[in-house]
């Protein structure tokens, strides 16, 4: 999948701005993002079912969206709400849609079987899909978007309603997929799936602010992590807050994980900068993770944005 200076405009909103991207073949591709960052309305014009107001996207050899017609039957879409059938069967939910994609009785029959096997649906494939759990809806309706082998996958926050085991059970399947050869585009707000990625984007209002593996994004910020334990955490906060080497302070629990503007900061320097009242402060290096990124790639951007041109 190439994308070059992708735009979509709301009105005066622009909901993504000028976005490029590269998604190898066989990829688990991650987009990441607060709320209204614009994952989904870029999901939307990648898959052909939103028209953008600029740019280029070629999915799959493909134009889209003028050859967006060709592309439905190569790609699969899932998003957070599921899209079932309440009132049909498990069962009746995949041969739906399998006649929708065009398969034949025979293969439906075939396919269906393999797939209700595989997502562990076979015992409850007369069970009506409304009366499901959140897991269950959540395998069924992977088993729906890939009823029809397709070669590329998005998802949007296709996770977001289940819990933690079911989350990771999904990830295998997702990882499954990959390996037999197919490209995945999954979007998400939690940095764990994050991490399990093979390469990610990062939007924020919009824009994308860091893209790479998690490795190369991480990498980037050695040196410039550090967890910090205090008698009164709140206390050594407001010292770092006002801070001019500190680009952001986090209360996690009783800890605080502090980010650096700049590399090759030592344990005293911090302590310096947190002030000394505080004679059992622990301060430890740690390393960075995907959120440190992201508050990174954030405050560049807002920064690039505040300056006059
Ligand atoms: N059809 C529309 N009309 C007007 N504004 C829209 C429309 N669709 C999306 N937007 C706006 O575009 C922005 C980006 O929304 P989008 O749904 O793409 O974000 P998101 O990153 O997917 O958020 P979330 O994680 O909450 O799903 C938001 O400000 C949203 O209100």
């Amino acid at each position: 999948m190439h994308v070059r200076g992708l735009t979509k405009r709301f009105g005066a909103l622009v909901a993504v701005n000028g976005v490029n991207l590269e998604v190898p073949r066989a990829c688990v591709y991650g987009f990441l993002g607060p709320n209204g960052s614009g994952k989904s309305t870029t999901i939307r014009m990648l898959c052909g079912l939103l028209t953008p107001s600029e740019g280029d996207i070629e999915v799959l050899g493909l134009r889209v969206p003028e050859q967006a017609e060709a592309l439905k039957r190569r790609i699969g879409y899932m998003t957070q709400k599921f899209s079932l059938f309440d009132d049909l069967s498990v069962r009746q939910n995949l041969e739906f849609l399998a006649t929708v994609q065009g398969l034949s009785r025979q293969d439906t029959r075939t396919r269906v079987d393999e797939l209700l096997k595989r997502y562990h649906l076979d015992d409850r494939q007369e069970q009506l899909a409304g009366t499901m759990s959140g897991g269950q809806k959540q395998r069924l309706a992977l088993a729906g978007a890939i009823v029809h082998k397709p070669e590329l996958l998005f998802l949007d926050e296709p996770t977001s309603a289940v819990d933690p085991e079911s989350r990771r059970d999904f990830w295998e399947k997702l990882f499954e997929l990959a390996d037999a050869g197919t490209t995945i585009l999954v979007s998400t707000h939690y940095m764990d799936e994050a991490e399990r990625c093979h390469r990610l984007a990062f939007l924020d209002s919009g824009n994308l602010v860091a893209d790479g593996t998690p490795k190369e994004l991480t990498d980037k910020l050695r040196g410039r992590t550090f967890v910090i334990r205090a008698q009164s955490p709140r206390q050594a906060k407001q010292a770092l807050d006002g801070h001019p080497d500190v680009l952001s302070v986090a209360q996690i629990g009783n800890e605080l994980r502090v980010l650096m503007r700049k590399d090759k900061v030592t344990v005293d320097d911090l302590r310096n900068a947190a002030g000394h009242a505080d004679d059992a402060m622990e301060i430890e290096s740690v390393s960075p993770n995907l959120e440190d990124v992201f508050v990174v790639a954030t405050r560049k951007h807002a920064q690039r944005e505040e300056q006059p041109a």
